[in-house]
């Protein structure tokens, strides 16, 4: 359960998930849809849990908190078994588990502050009290003076806020988020995913994120894991996973990005001027400002490139994220590239057009 950092440093584990397995009975046959999934998140974490359509990731967070029961193994929360509690302990267990949801999930007919009294009243917790503890939840969310709205009244943004609040009443340990962000325009997705991060920081608490985005992993996570039908097909730190995708569902995630807005519109333009099919993928981790890397590139060698996949920050003046970039038809011309690119501290490598 305990990780060694350093002689006298331990890092617990909040949450492990061991050999766990979800199969539904249908009238006809068995869907598999988690096998064999082995997890383990530190407290205090950011943990990313992504994967395509259906791959189950809504099954592995609803299994999280046994919402969904495992048809096999296990999850241990802070040391206890999921498994062998009653279901009054289970209630209880999950009382320290926060949930948000993409569609918000409140109650349309209550105003924005008994929404969030609303879990803290029915757990015993006087009117007074609930509504004091509300009013301060809101004033984290940043939200003071909506408490007499109606969601209806709220934006997208403004309602997953109330959301939060709502799970963090009952003070969890662990918050959980399916698809939190992915009903919301960017601008707004990225303020939540700063919402979510200081609540990370500033309370503590772990926070655990379902999503099919890379850049919402990317923008918030530590760890993350790849699901792939039902398995784990790739975890670790996310900085490793962006430069070194292995598995075909990480490659696919990141590659070809799954995010069809982030391709620039010249990609069939650009293809046909190219000539060439042989393409690149550098890698901004941290240390080079992209625009004048690509820019002097050119400057230097003399060698256009087409930039078909631009997915990019800027990152206090540091770039972060990712080029896909046609080469030029000349094999000299396509060497001083990447021999100009890898001089200059970016990592490169060959893509093909379908991430096998
Ligand atoms: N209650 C259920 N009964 C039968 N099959 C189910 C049930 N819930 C999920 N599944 C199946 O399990 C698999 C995983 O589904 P899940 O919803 O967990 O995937 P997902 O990664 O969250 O997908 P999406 O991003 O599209 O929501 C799918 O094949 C799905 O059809």
């Amino acid at each position: 359960m305990y990780k060694t950092l350093s002689r006298n440093n331990y890092m617990a584990n909040i949450i492990e998930v061991k050999k766990l397995s979800k199969r539904f009975a249908l009238a006809d046959r068995e869907v598999s849809a988690l096998s064999d999934i082995n997890l383990d998140i530190e407290e205090g974490d950011i943990y990313g849990i992504i994967g395509l359509s259906g791959a189950g990731k809504s099954t592995l967070v609803r299994c999280l908190n046994f919402l969904e029961v495992p048809t096999e193994g296990n999850v241990i929360i802070e040391g206890r078994e999921l498994a062998k509690l009653s279901a009054r302990e289970l209630r209880r267990e999950r009382t320290r588990i926060g949930m948000i949801f993409q569609s918000y999930n409140l109650l349309m007919q209550k105003n924005v502050l008994d929404n969030i009294c609303f879990p803290l009243t029915v757990h015993g917790l006087p009117k007074k009290e609930a509504r004091a503890k509300a009013l301060e939840l809101l004033k984290t969310v940043e939200l003071e003076d909506k408490a007499r709205a109606y969601p209806a009244q709220l934006s997208g943004g403004q309602r997953q806020r109330v959301a939060i609040a709502r799970a963090l009443a009952s003070d969890p340990k662990i918050l959980l988020c399916d698809e939190a962000t992915s009903a919301l325009d960017p601008k707004t997705t990225n303020s939540i995913l700063q919402l979510l991060k200081e609540i990370n920081q500033k309370l503590g608490i772990t926070i655990v994120i379902i999503t099919h985005q890379m850049s919402v992993v990317q923008e918030v996570c530590q760890h993350v894991a790849i699901i792939d039908q039902g398995r784990i097909a790739e975890k670790g730190q996310v900085e490793e996973i962006f430069n070194h995708p292995k598995s075909r569902a990480a490659r696919l995630l990141i590659i070809e990005g799954k995010d069809p807005e982030a391709w620039t519109d010249g990609v069939s333009r650009t293809r046909e001027e190219i000539k060439t099919d042989r393409k690149i993928r550098i890698v901004f981790s941290g240390n080079s400002s992209y625009e004048p890397v690509i820019s002097n590139m050119i400057l230097t060698t003399g060698h256009a490139v087409n930039i078909l996949l631009a997915d990019t920050r800027d990152v206090g003046g540091v770039a972060k994220g990712q080029m896909i970039l046609g080469l030029p038809e000349e094999e000299t011309a396509q060497a001083a590239v990447i021999s100009y690119l890898k001089e200059h501290g970016l990592s490169v490598e060959e893509v093909s057009d379908h991430v096998q």
